[in-house]
């Protein structure tokens, strides 16, 4: 497929001495760039969502570690910052780890940087090779729902769940588009959006809260989601509202499809219930843009994953290949352990 016409945002750009960001949080009104030459600027960018999605955040996650070694830092407190920086996405904690074992058999920052570049380059690649696997499970004519955003933006390029309807799309067998808003953060609304009229790919924003009745319609025959964290069984955390979005998924007769590479699976965690949640500020519930919305003195409540049980999951795509109707036997047939 055509990768340069689909595919054109690097929001993750390593610049020799220090890491080039897209601003995620000022998009789509405003393209403005963040450079980060130490770790804890880059910690700060990843708890703050300038660069967010489980992918992305490994690899800006890895080339911390570089700045840290090129600025000649203690490269163990810089490990353990970055770890920190967010709780539920595994690829931070895996990216971190390659990098560790590589600083334990004594690579120094060039060494260091030909690892941060493999990591991007191997995501890269993993996404186009699921793109493909995951289409070719989808009928010619079919409608798709998204949820948060999963493309470039989130990953080295080209995306997961975003990869496959791009993949999907260029090969004629997806003729609807539609992606939630996916509120408080509106990934949907602002980032998938954003890639998908880039793109030139019609598209077509719900509100969250329209998503049973747009299954009910008959417009979509699969929800395609991303992943931050898959459990050795097969349960998935993913933005909140992904689990909503598959119980209503299987009441209306629609498939549920989850892609991510390898690297968002831990085989250490044994389910879902394992699976740490991050939990955020309730300030993101209260105010849009800055603005307050909801009448001072109110709660919010502000989880931000949610688990989506495996039963619940029609396919989970990796570039390991396709896992049918997920449980642990089947997991542990491609991860091993
Ligand atoms: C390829 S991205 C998959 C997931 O990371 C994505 O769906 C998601 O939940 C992102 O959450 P975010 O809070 O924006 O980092």
């Amino acid at each position: 497929m055509d990768y340069d016409r689909y595919d054109r945002v690097r929001a993750v750009q390593w610049q020799g001495d220090h890491l080039r960001l897209l601003d995620q949080r000022l998009l789509p009104r405003e393209e403005r760039w963040i450079d980060c030459s130490h770790a804890a600027e880059v910690t700060r960018a990843i708890r703050d969502l300038v660069v967010r999605g489980a992918p992305a955040i490994g690899i800006a996650a890895a080339w911390g570690v570089v700045l840290a070694a090129q600025q000649g830092e203690a490269l163990d407190p810089a490990l353990a910052m970055l770890r920190a920086a967010r709780p539920t996405a595994v690829n931070l904690m895996w990216a971190l780890d390659r990098m560790k074992s590589r600083i334990a058999a004594g690579a120094d920052a060039a060494a260091l940087a030909v690892e941060a570049q493999a990591i991007q380059d191997e995501d890269l690649a993993a996404n186009r090779h699921m793109g493909e696997l995951g289409a070719a499970l989808i009928a010619p004519g079919s409608g798709v729902l998204t949820h948060c955003n999963t493309g470039s933006l989130a990953t080295a390029g080209f995306g997961t769940a975003l990869g496959v309807i791009r993949a999907g799309v260029a090969g004629g067998r997806i003729d609807r588009v539609y992606a939630g808003e996916t509120r408080p953060w509106q990934q949907g609304a602002r980032l998938t959006m954003y890639e998908l009229v880039r793109d030139g790919i019609p598209a077509r924003l719900i509100a969250d809260s329209a998503a049973a009745h747009l299954m009910k319609s008959g417009e979509v025959q699969w929800v395609i989601v991303g992943a931050d964290r898959i459990a050795a069984n097969g349960d998935t955390a993913n933005k909140i509202g992904t689990y909503q979005l598959a119980i209503a998924a299987r009441h209306h007769g629609v498939k549920f499809m989850v892609v991510a590479p390898s690297s968002t699976v831990d085989m250490a965690t044994p389910d879902g219930e394992a699976i740490e949640i991050e939990m955020r500020d309730p300030a993101e519930l209260l105010a849009t843009a800055g603005q307050r919305t909801v009448v001072e003195g109110a709660e919010a409540w502000n989880p931000v994953f949610d688990v989506t049980p495996a039963g619940l999951i029609d396919a989970i795509v990796t570039e390991r290949g396709v896992i049918e109707h997920p449980n642990a036997l089947a997991m542990q047939a491609v991860f091993g352990r």
